[in-house]
């Protein structure tokens, strides 16, 4: 949360020395920070992030002209595009003083200082910032409802939801869904909102281990329990005692591996590989899966009292394409934070763009939907990426591609066909099968001159 939820502190960018004790003086119920100048202003909006300013436009060097404070109104906005500069100006500047406004200020006074009028004014300059951020912080919520989740999808919604009541229990949950759709973030966010929340998240995928190093990552091993076990080595599930494990791609668990797994969940106790001692470990288990559990259970690789164990509640992650409206929602979100990186200046989407998003399938779901992203900032040579960028073609850019690559073949065949004949017209159109006519036109349309 930033400082500015409580923050009182105004700024006052003014050179003279006595107006700055007058209106500190006046604004005495404020946290008055005083700049003498833009360099000073400037410091004072990074060091207090004050939701108000009130700067005058004659700042030193320039304390008779205005461009300094312009410069001054321009690199606060830029900066802090929230706070509220009040610009003061000199009594018959009024022509100043909307220049000052057009340029991101968002309010003016007129010198010389009536405290009551000026009162108003900074009163309402803070009314205004505290909506705008109730406004913000409310948006927020809505577009994420769970730290690092952005979904305006009813079902989404409904899941958070979900996840927020299990937060507090114990239940073994498996979120099931295509690969990519969020299902680890969605589980992280659990262990956050969890009273487990500052002790370990562990993660292990089952499908990225091998098979036989799967029992020693897991439970852990003695010292000698096999070649190469030079010392007593903790197992993921004892390492995340008192938080949780999250047991990604559990459908690839090992069918060996599963009654001792079950029995973990059962009793609670782990015994490390060539160890007798029964070790009590407190965790809380999530899982995660995009095969389809039930029917590896009838097909008979997958154990179904595990199944049945892990599946306390099951929640089905839908694929980007089913979600609503949340195609382009986490784009522009992913957008911000690539561009915000990669300190590039790149607004938004082009429409086409717009429309090439909404209309592909994203088999990948959001993962493929971040890589192209970051491969369509990397591209984009405008300010708002384009279906090319993104490397989607929308059915316009498909047909004139097409058109290109015909007409480059054509040419190139004309050309091959003028060297076989040596330049002969007649032997080229034959060789083409046109008339003459028709291959004058087409050297013509092609620019290809005939070299002798
Ligand atoms: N709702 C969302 N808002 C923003 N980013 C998201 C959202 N869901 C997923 N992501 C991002 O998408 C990427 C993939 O998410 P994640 O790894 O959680 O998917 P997954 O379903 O666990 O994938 P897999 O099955 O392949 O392990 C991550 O970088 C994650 O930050």
């Amino acid at each position: 949360m930033s400082k500015t939820n409580q923050n009182n502190t105004l700024l006052i960018v003014e050179d003279d020395e006595g107006l700055q004790s007058q209106l500190r003086w006046h604004f005495d119920q404020h946290q008055v920070v005083i700049a003498g100048d833009r360099a000073g202003a400037i410091e004072a909006i990074r060091l207090h992030e004050p939701p108000v300013v009130i700067q005058d436009l004659g700042l030193p060097p320039d304390d008779e002209g205005v461009e300094e404070g312009f410069l001054c109104v321009q690199e606060i906005s830029k900066l802090a595009p929230n706070t509220k500069i009040i610009v003061m100006t000199g009594n018959a500047d009024y022509e100043n003083a909307v220049r000052a406004v057009a340029m991101g200020a968002y309010d003016f006074y007129q010198k010389p200082v009536d405290t009551d009028t000026l009162d108003l004014i900074v009163q309402r300059a803070y009314q205004m910032y505290q909506l705008e951020e109730r406004n913000r912080n409310l948006l927020d919520m809505q577009q994420s409802p769970l730290e690092g989740i952005i979904t305006a999808d009813p079902a989404m919604m409904k899941i958070c939801r979900m996840l927020e009541k299990l937060a507090p229990t114990n239940v073994t949950c498996t979120l099931m869904g295509e690969s990519g759709t969020g299902k680890e973030v969605l589980t992280r966010a659990l262990h956050n909102l969890s009273p487990r929340k500052d002790k370990r998240f562990v993660a292990i995928n089952c499908a990225a281990v091998p098979e036989n190093l799967m029992e020693s990552e897991l439970f852990g091993y003695e010292k000698g329990a096999f070649t190469g076990a030079a010392k007593r080595t903790n197992g993921k599930i004892e390492n995340a005692h008192q938080g949780t494990l999250f047991l990604d791609e559990i459908g690839d668990m090992p069918l060996n591996l599963q009654a001792k797994l079950l029995r973990f969940l059962q009793e609670r106790v782990i015994e490390r590989l060539g160890g007798h001692e029964e070790i009590p470990v407190d965790v809380r288990v999530i899982c995660a899966t995009n095969k389809n559990l039930p029917e590896m259970v009838r097909d008979g690789t997958f154990r179904e009292d595990l199944y049945y164990r892990i599946c306390e509640m099951e929640i089905n992650v839908p694929p980007l394409r089913e979600r609503q409206g949340d195609k382009i929602l986490i784009s522009r979100h992913i957008l911000k934070r690539i561009a915000k990186d990669q300190s590039q200046n790149i607004t938004g989407f082009t429409r086409e763009a717009v429309e090439a998003i909404e209309g592909y399938s994203w088999p990948g779901n959001i993962r493929e939907l971040e890589n192209k992203l970051k491969r369509a900032v990397i591209m984009c040579e405008e300010k708002s990426i384009s279906p090319i960028d993104l490397g989607l073609h929308s059915a316009e850019n498909i047909d004139i591609n097409l058109r290109q690559v015909r007409q480059k073949a054509e040419k190139a065949a004309i050309q091959r066909a003028l060297a076989i004949s040596d330049n002969n017209i007649s032997a080229t159109a034959k060789l083409l099968g046109v008339t003459r006519p028709t291959l004058y036109d087409l050297l013509k349309k092609y620019d290809i001159q005939l070299t002798q």
